[in-house]
Formats: structure tokens, sequence, C-alpha cells
């Protein structure tokens, strides 16, 4: 039996800005399995969204490679090829407001990417509708609903409908719950997993926040000034962080008896050493 390919590999990933003054990505490599779920944490400015940009195509690597399913895509490859990522891999944003056209029903959107992904016959096109619908608990008067109608977790909530339209088998999903109330975050971190369970997406979970990634991504790397600092499983990770920077992050993260202070006095003290 051959090994099945993981759904997405790269391999030594450089996005540089400004003529090179500006190193976003240094040589960063990793992979996610089929059906896998890998988080990308840092600081802001770390490279976490250049990094999603790259996976998706919204840009282009200065050098690297990007392989899905084990076929590699570049700057060189067919039309057919990047039709096919364009269908493999969708991107959920921060803030789908916007992404939404606020003249747009929820049905409407949702109706625009099965048009375009999919070639469904007029009675299995409105069965999706409703399957995808329910898949990320909306019901009929959300498809009605213009954007402004609904609550920001229900814009989430569209927007991965919309993604999961497209049936990819990887969602890259970049500060998708930063801007959501603690507790509407569960809710979509939970929709995520069940998704991922019943649908077999592979997930890439870009965030600044360790806590959040923890529920939702098997594996993660660690990105600190455009490269990768420490990687694993999420769970040994976060119970052994090996990186000062790691441990920084973690403590960066407010609980009880937290001090604001001491995190402040910590972080300089690491950037000095950097
Ligand atoms: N289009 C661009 N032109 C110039 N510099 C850029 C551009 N995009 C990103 N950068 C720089 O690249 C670095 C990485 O940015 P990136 O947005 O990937 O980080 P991030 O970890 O996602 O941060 P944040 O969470 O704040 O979005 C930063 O120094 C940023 O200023």
């Amino acid at each position: 039996m051959t090994a099945q390919h993981p759904v997405t590999r790269v391999e030594k990933l450089r996005r540089t800005y400004d003529h090179g003054k500006v190193v976003a990505v240094n040589d960063i490599s990793f992979e996610v399995p089929v059906g896998g779920s890998l988080g990308i944490v840092g600081e802001s400015g770390s490279g976490k969204t250049t990094t999603a940009k790259l996976i998706v195509g919204l840009e282009e690597p200065d050098s690297g490679r990007i392989f899905f399913d084990g076929q590699e895509i570049g700057t060189g490859s067919s039309r057919k090829l990047r039709r096919q990522r364009a269908r493999t891999v969708q991107l959920v944003f921060q803030d789908p407001y916007q992404s939404l056209d606020p003249r747009q029903t929820v049905g409407g959107a949702i109706d625009e990417v099965l048009r375009l992904h999919t070639e469904l016959s007029t009675s299995a096109f409105a069965k999706r509708r409703a399957e995808l619908l329910e898949q990320v608990g909306l019901g009929v008067r959300e498809a009605a609903a213009l954007p402004r109608e609904l609550s920001g977790g229900q814009r989430q909530r569209v927007a991965i409908a919309r993604a999961l339209a497209a049936n990819p088998r990887l969602l890259v999903l970049d500060e998708a719950v930063a801007a959501l109330d603690v507790s509407i975050q569960a809710q979509i971190l939970n929709l995520l997993s069940e998704i991922r369970r019943e649908t077999g997406v592979a997930l890439v979970f870009v965030s600044h926040d360790l806590e959040v990634v923890r529920w939702v991504a098997d594996d993660v790397v660690v990105m600190f000034r455009g490269s990768i600092i420490e990687s694993g499983p999420t769970a040994e990770v976060l119970q052994r962080p090996e990186h000062p920077y790691t441990r920084l992050l973690l403590s960066s993260v407010p609980r009880l008896g937290w001090d604001p202070a001491q995190v402040s006095q910590a972080r300089r003290e690491f950037l000095a050493t950097q």
C-alpha cells in the first residue's frame, strides 16, 4: 500500500516585502495530513497571515514549494491545476462582513459558490444548500437574511458554509474567531471540530491565541519573526513548551493571578536576547 500524501505540504517557503528588507516568512516547512488540523500561532507580525495567503495562492512565495495531494503547484502551473487548488483550499477571514456582499442574502451567497464549483442538478442544488446551512447551524430564516441582519457569530457561520460549498479538502481560517465574544468563539470552535469529524475536511487554523488553537488543532507550529521556532502535537507543546517564546506566548494568556506587568517585563527580556 502506498502512503497517503498529506493534503498540503510546504517546503522552505519564503516571502519578503520591500525589496527583501522585510522577511515576512522565512523558509518555513510543515504539512497537514488528510483530515488533520494544524494551528499556526504567533504574535502580530510573525508572518501568520502571509503564510495563510501563500497556502491559498493569494501571495506567491519568493522561493520554496507548495504541494497539494503530492502535486506541486507554482507560478508555472496550468490553469486547470490552479482552479483545482481554488476548489481544494478555501479561506475564511477574521471579518466575514468584509468578504460577504452586503446586498446578497445568505442563501444567495451560498448559491454563488455552488454554481461556481459544482455541477448539481436543480433539485440537488437546493438540497445541498439546505444541508450546508444545517451543517453550520443556520435555518431558513437566516437563509433569507442579509449579512447586516445577522450577528457576528452567524456571519462567521455563513462564511464557513460558503467555504464548505466548494467541497474543499482544506479550510484555512485566519483569526476566524478573534472578533467574536468568548462564548461565541467556543461555539464556532466546536462547530469547526464537528465539521472536521463529519466531512473529513482538514484545517489550518491561524491565531495569535494559543488557548484557541488548543481546541481545534492536533498539531501546532509557533512562528516568531517569520520563522517556525517550535512545532509538534498541540497538547505536548502546550504542556511542555521548549522555546522561551512559546512559554512567553502561553504566559500572555490572561488567567487568575495573571500579572500583565510581569508578562511585559518577560517579553522585554526575551526580545533583548534576540
Ligand atoms: N503587503 C505587504 N507589504 C509590506 N510588508 C508586509 C506586507 N504584508 C505583510 N507585511 C509584513 O510582513 C510581516 C508579517 O506580516 P503578517 O501579516 O503575515 O503577520 P501576522 O502574524 O499575520 O500579523 P497580524 O496578526 O498582525 O496580521 C510584518 O512585518 C508585516 O508588516
